[in-house]
């Protein structure tokens, strides 16, 4: 298993960078606990990015999840703050020149969760009803169980999607369940699907840490943070995704289970103007390192591509 090289003296004193979401206050507050339990010095810069202010569009047309990390990364450059605390699932593939994500850490619960007030589960629901999500992958999995549902798009924070679903705008909407459980709105869950039903995307529930690269002081403070298992889970994840594209808005699942030293990926894809059917791949190896975690995304990928994903 790879160990994490750490040659510099500990960080002491750590600004966060932090979007203004409750979540991604709920996140950064969860880091700056565990690093001022470590003696470190914490506090937070909040900021409001690109993506958080793009609300009538999808972020697959304008540019991308990147643009929920894009001003986090313009603090750290200008040293105006010294991490970057993300939601795996919207860091691009590949991170600009210049960063690198220092650590991984445990992950919440990876699976979407289905949240509706009148209906208890999807397969309640009468023919054609509405559903609210903005995802690409969401859209081509609910299609793949429920071709006849209309999928209509929800932007917005975790409680601007949950106030327009009470709005009475949709049935149901799908949501990570990470987010809602980090919230402590686990009671606005009706089920929660199992992976082989409704496959997360990549990086789905796991938190990482984006530092400038080079800070080892950084690196030192923040590997006791790091989950290993998850660390090679997402990284085969996030190499499906790169693989195919690099693109974060792509109509992809990716999702890793370690079980005894050996890692089982699946991925999925769907064509969101074509027939209703996904595409989908699988594989194990039993995994040593990050490098052989990558290797097994790639092959999945091959294969996604080979059955005609693109
Ligand atoms: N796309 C937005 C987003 N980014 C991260 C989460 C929370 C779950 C996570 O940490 O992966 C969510 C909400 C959602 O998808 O419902």
């Amino acid at each position: 298993m790879e160990s994490l090289t750490v040659s510099a003296a500990p960080a002491t004193s750590v600004v966060i960078a932090t979007r203004e979401s409750r979540l991604a206050l709920w996140q950064a507050e969860h880091v700056k606990a565990l690093l001022q339990a470590r003696g470190a010095q914490v506090s937070l810069l909040g900021m409001t990015t690109q993506g958080d202010q793009i609300l009538d569009r999808s972020l697959s047309k304008v540019g991308g999840k990147g643009l929920f990390v894009k001003e986090l990364e313009v603090a750290l450059d200008e040293g105006r703050a010294d991490i970057a605390v993300h939601s795996l699932k919207d860091v691009p593939m590949d991170l600009p020149e210049g960063f690198e994500l220092a650590c991984v850490m445990e992950r919440e619960d990876p699976r979407d969760a289905w949240v509706s007030p009148q209906y208890a589960r999807l397969e309640d629901l009468p023919q054609g009803a509405v559903v609210g999500t903005s995802s690409l992958r969401r859209t081509v999995l609910l299609r793949a169980l429920r071709p006849d549902l209309k999928i209509e798009p929800l932007r917005g924070n975790l409680d601007t999607r949950l106030r327009k679903l009470d709005e009475g705008l949709y049935a149901g909407i799908v949501l990570a369940a990470a987010g809602l459980k980090r919230l402590e709105l686990s009671s606005r869950i009706r089920h929660i699907f199992e992976t082989e039903q409704m496959l997360p995307a990549a990086g789905q529930g796991a938190l990482g840490i984006e530092i400038r690269a080079g800070r080892e002081d950084l690196k030192a403070l923040l590997a006791p943070l790091a989950n290993m298992d998850t660390w090679l889970r997402v990284a085969a994840e996030r190499a499906v995704s790169r693989a195919m594209g690099g693109s974060c808005s792509m109509p992809l699942a990716a999702h890793a289970v370690l079980e005894a030293g050996v890692l089982h990926l699946r991925a999925a894809w769907g064509d969101p103007q074509g027939a209703a059917t996904l595409v989908q791949a699988q594989a194990q190896t039993a995994v040593l390192d990050l490098a052989s975690a990558e290797q097994l995304g790639v092959q999945v990928a091959q294969v996604l591509r080979e059955s005609g994903a693109h």
